[in-house]
């Protein structure tokens, strides 16, 4: 459908009126899970969200954030930030990157595309080169994805292979990558022995090396960069499982924030840098930790650092990481096509929109809540600020984040009078969660309580409307359970810290003086999901959702 063919207008809600001030407030990790110690929101002091969930009833709910609720292949699945603010935005379920991918790799559709054909044009004299996030984590990638692809690529003519891990740690237990790096050992074994040349090239912790996010820090992507492309790095090893090892024992780094290394042959020579001639795939399916080393890998014109040698290569993504920017060119796999967001049918009628994070967040609230794209719809209409998060630094030295300032910044935009939406993203739960640092994060689900009261309060000021919620959980539950919920303990007997997403539902609550008296969620979506908030939203600002949105969660009493 072309843009001029839809109908952009939005029916008005018959019984709700237009131009509140309506709050949109994204806490970042933050699900519900039963009262223990490992419970982080429980343990921390949270009286402004305790008394929105002992508050009205009617307006405190739970709803899904995770699996096939948000378009994941299955409900093992955790939620996360990608999935999560595309249903928020969207107002619909659609089939995610993990699920493309598993389907065109099932179907042997992916080595019949463009992006495909690409690549291969290099495997007569070039060098294939793999780059990703190693973990099965289904979060940013899938190693059984990986796998497929190293087998499938031989199969139609790689000779030569060069795979550059990113060992993960944060969507899944730290220390499980020296496992993962001899899984793909194996497999790699394996297609030496049927004649190809498949080796690791290169590697590092995902949090120091390539994965950084919305250009906080481009010494991340440089580090990654050093050892991918021109084969250079603080650690050589001969093999990769070593490299893991040693790395852990003696910087005592975990696997999020292992140092790049390079593997070298008998000569010390590394032994895969990209070169001219060669084809790079990024085989991460999720986009915002992929987008900066996109850019190095495709544009010309680069000045985020000094590549020192810019390769002549074949590239491109599993995905199309940015619909805006085209980017990458090629790529393996055709992204979800998310159209029709709530944010460009509001802007069409007349919704004033202010969105802000800091840097690490920020396109959570305006790339994917607008359907993996940047930019605006309509500058005339929205604003967005981002803050600039802290950088080298890991969050749980940090915990108070910049959660403050966001809602200092959502106050002002509230109660500026030029918006009728002010929608943020809290990022603390999630960041410091992500650490496994306990401490640190009942520190950060203070905090982001202590900011929804700023917003609360500025909403009250303006007699406004609040919505409350969560994209997926993460600081409910910091320890790995096993499957009576019990915590798992190592062979030391401490428990297994979980630095992961959870499975769990994550809370709703609405409210503000500006909401009619006879506004309730409604019984009979008691599956509602984060995609069912979209039409809800659009009926605050006093709009019937279009059809084919997931339904609203609220009625309107006649009293
Ligand atoms: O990229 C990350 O930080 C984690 O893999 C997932 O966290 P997010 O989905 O909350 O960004
Ligand atoms: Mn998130
Ligand atoms: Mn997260």
């Amino acid at each position: 459908m072309g843009s001029s063919e839809i109908g952009w207008k939005l029916e008005d809600h018959p019984k709700l009126p237009k131009g509140k001030v309506v709050a949109v407030v994204v806490l970042d990790g933050w699900g519900e899970a039963s009262p223990n110690p490992y419970n982080c929101i429980h343990v921390a002091d949270t009286p402004t969200m305790d008394s929105l969930k002992k508050g009205v009833p009617e307006r405190w709910r739970l709803v899904r954030a995770h699996g096939t609720a948000v378009g994941l292949p299955s409900d093992d699945d955790m939620g996360n930030s990608e999935v999560g603010h595309n249903a928020l935005g969207a107002g619909r379920i659609y089939a995610q990157g993990a699920k493309l991918v598993d389907s065109a790799l099932a179907s042997g559709k992916i080595y019949e595309g463009e992006g495909f054909k690409y690549i291969k044009e290099c495997f007569e004299d070039g060098t294939l080169h793999l780059i990703g996030l190693l973990s099965d984590g289904g979060v940013h990638s899938r190693l059984d994805q990986l796998q497929s692809l190293l087998k499938g690529a031989s199969e139609h003519g790689a000779k030569r292979i060069r795979v550059h891990i990113l060992t993960d740690g944060r969507d899944v237990l730290d220390g499980t990558s020296v496992g993962f790096v001899e899984t793909l050992e194996d497999d790699l074994a394996k297609l030496r022995e049927k004649g190809v040349d498949a080796k690791i090239a290169s590697g590092g912790g995902r949090m120091n090396v390539t994965m950084d996010r919305y250009e906080n820090d481009w010494g991340v992507v440089k580090r990654g960069w050093d050892a991918q492309v021109l084969g250079e790095a603080p650690y050589k090893f001969r093999n990769a499982v070593e490299a893991v090892k040693k790395l852990r024992e003696e910087t005592k780094a975990n696997d999020q924030y292992l140092p790049p290394f390079v593997i070298v042959d008998e000569n010390g020579m590394a032994v895969g840098p990209i070169l001219d001639g060669d084809a790079v795939v990024t085989f991460n399916f999720r986009a915002d930790r992929m987008v900066m080393l996109a850019k190095a890998l495709e544009y010309e014109d680069f000045d985020k650092f000094d590549r020192v040698r810019f390769p002549k290569i074949h590239y491109a993504g599993m995905l199309q990481y940015d619909g805006e920017l085209k980017l990458p060119r090629y790529y393996l796999v055709s992204p979800p096509e998310i159209e029709r967001t709530s944010g460009e049918y509001l802007a069409y009628n007349g919704v004033r929109t202010f969105a802000c994070s800091e840097t690490v967040k920020f396109g959570h609230v305006t790339f994917f809540w607008n359907g993996n794209r940047s930019g605006y719809f309509n500058q005339e209409m929205e604003e967005y600020v981002e803050i600039p998060s802290d950088s080298g630094i890991t969050f749980n030295v940090q915990p108070k984040m910049k959660a403050l300032e966001i809602a200092e910044k959502a106050r002002d935009a509230i109660l500026s009078g030029k918006f009728h939406e002010v929608r943020v993203n809290l990022p603390n739960g999630d960041m410091v969660g992500h650490t496994g640092d306990i401490e640190a994060t009942v520190v950060a689900c203070k905090t982001t309580d202590d900011a929804v009261k700023m917003i609360l309060d500025a909403i009250e000021q303006v007699s406004g409307i609040y919505v409350i919620t969560a994209d997926h959980g993460n600081a409910e539950d910091m320890v790995k359970r096993d499957k009576k919920g019990e915590p798992i303990l190592d062979k030391n007997g401490n428990v297994q810290i979980l630095t992961s997403h959870t499975l769990q539902p994550v809370p709703l609550a609405i409210g503000g003086p500006g909401l009619l008296p006879g506004v309730k969620f409604r019984k009979d979506v008691p599956d509602g999901g984060l995609a069912n908030v979209a039409a809800m939203v659009m009926n605050l600002h006093g709009f019937e959702a279009p059809n084919d949105y997931e339904p609203t969660l609220i009625e309107v009493a006649d009293n």
